[in-house]
């Protein structure tokens, strides 16, 4: 492979709803992305799902490998349905994120995978920034940056993933790359969906409020609303930023006393006002708001994030992406810059002290 021959890139990434697992294509020389291909989906089922939660919140143990091997299991069924990837880049699930104490843990075994698929596997992406200082998180801005690029923004944009965390990348695409000082910046927010599917799984025994029409039907409680924004001192606090899935699990007790309609909006408004606070932190207001991440399909949401932003708020599919397949496809393109040792994070992006790579590969027995 020369240095810059684009190349078809595998990406999956099973992310903190645990939903299941994405997996994208792209054509990519690392740099540039220059083709979407075939993506695929491969749900979890419950079993499989209460296997990954006991896992949450634990680096080892028997919980740990009985959902790695979950974890293997399912990437190794949908990866291998796609044929043509010359190499394939795997997130793993996180099932411990604590940056702080120099803790990040994607569970999964690369190797492993590599020997199922017979390919080449880039993984383990996000434990060498943290061992450098960095918060391991987010990943995806560099491919969000990329993507600017390829839909020709020349003005300031920002992409927000609305996932079970969400987190948000403000782009100048007039940067010449990614890892360029004031190119990006990236934080987490807060919460995305993860705290109302937990309340709306706890109360109705439903995975998610689905098309929002709980918090449709709901009012928020503005008096909670203001604890439950204000009172955080996370979204005061100046980028970089990250989260666990499980962070500000204590929103449930705030709104114990709701209806499970208003606890809906209540828990939306709060998303969406940890976003827009989220907004302020950026070095300019983005001209446009891309909305990628499950989130997107929740109208009550989009409207509350809408009300507050400073910009157009538009799902990324305005612009010709996939919204369901950003992630995965940020991760076939981080493992073509791992191979061609280009960094993935930045100051900017993880508070690492310089730009960085990261990544182990794994390569199938008897390939050289
Ligand atoms: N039709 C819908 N209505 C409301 N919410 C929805 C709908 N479809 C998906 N969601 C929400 O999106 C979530 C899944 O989002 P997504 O797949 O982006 O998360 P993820 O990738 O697992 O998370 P992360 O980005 O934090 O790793 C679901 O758990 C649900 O809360
Ligand atoms: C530690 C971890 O897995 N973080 C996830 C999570 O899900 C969304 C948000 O929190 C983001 O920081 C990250 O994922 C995306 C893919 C990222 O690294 O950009």
């Amino acid at each position: 492979m020369s240095r810059q021959e684009p190349v078809w890139a595998l990406g999956a990434m099973s992310g903190t709803s645990l939903d299941g697992v994405d997996a994208a294509m792209i054509l990519t020389d690392g740099r540039r992305v220059l083709e979407f291909g075939e993506t695929a989906y491969r749900p979890y089922s419950d079993d499989e799902r209460a296997v990954l939660r006991a896992a949450l919140g634990r680096s080892a143990g028997a919980e740990v490998l009985a959902a790695a091997e979950v974890v293997e299991i399912a990437h190794a069924e949908v990866l291998s349905g796609i044929k043509g990837a010359g190499v394939v880049g795997f997130h793993g699930q996180t099932t411990d994120h604590r940056p702080g104490d120099g803790v990040t843990v994607q569970i999964g075994d690369g190797q492993v995978l590599a020997e199922a698929l017979e390919r080449t596997v880039v993984w383990d992406f996000r434990s060498n920034d943290v061992a450098l200082g960095g918060q391991g998180a987010p990943l995806a801005p560099f491919y969000h940056f990329a993507l600017a690029r390829w839909a020709g923004f020349r003005m300031p944009v920002a992409f927000l993933n609305v996932g079970g965390v969400a987190n948000l990348t403000w782009i100048d695409p007039e940067a010449d790359a990614p890892e360029r000082p004031g190119a990006l910046l990236a934080f987490d927010t807060g919460p995305g969906n993860a705290r109302i599917d937990d309340m709306v799984a706890a109360r109705t025994g439903a995975r998610m409020d689905v098309d929002g029409a709980l918090a449709a039907a709901g009012v928020v409680d503005g008096d909670i609303l203001e604890a439950l924004v204000s009172g955080e001192a996370f979204f005061a606090k100046v980028p970089p930023k990250s989260l666990d899935r499980n962070d500000f699990a204590g929103w449930a007790e705030a709104v114990a006393d709701l209806t499970v309609e208003d606890a809906a909006a209540t828990l939306a408004a709060a998303t969406a006002g940890s976003i827009a606070r989220g907004l302020e932190h950026c070095p300019r207001p983005p001209e446009r708001l891309l909305v990628t991440g499950g989130g997107r399909r929740n109208p009550a949401l989009m409207e509350m994030i809408a009300a507050l932003a400073p910009c157009p708020v538009v799902p990324v599919e305005e612009h010709g992406f996939d919204g369901d397949m950003i992630e995965a496809q940020a991760f076939a393109f981080l493992a073509m810059r791992v191979l061609h040792g280009l960094p993935t994070s930045a100051p900017g992006t993880t508070g690492v002290a310089a730009p960085v790579g990261g990544g182990r590969v794994s390569r199938p027995r008897g390939v050289a």
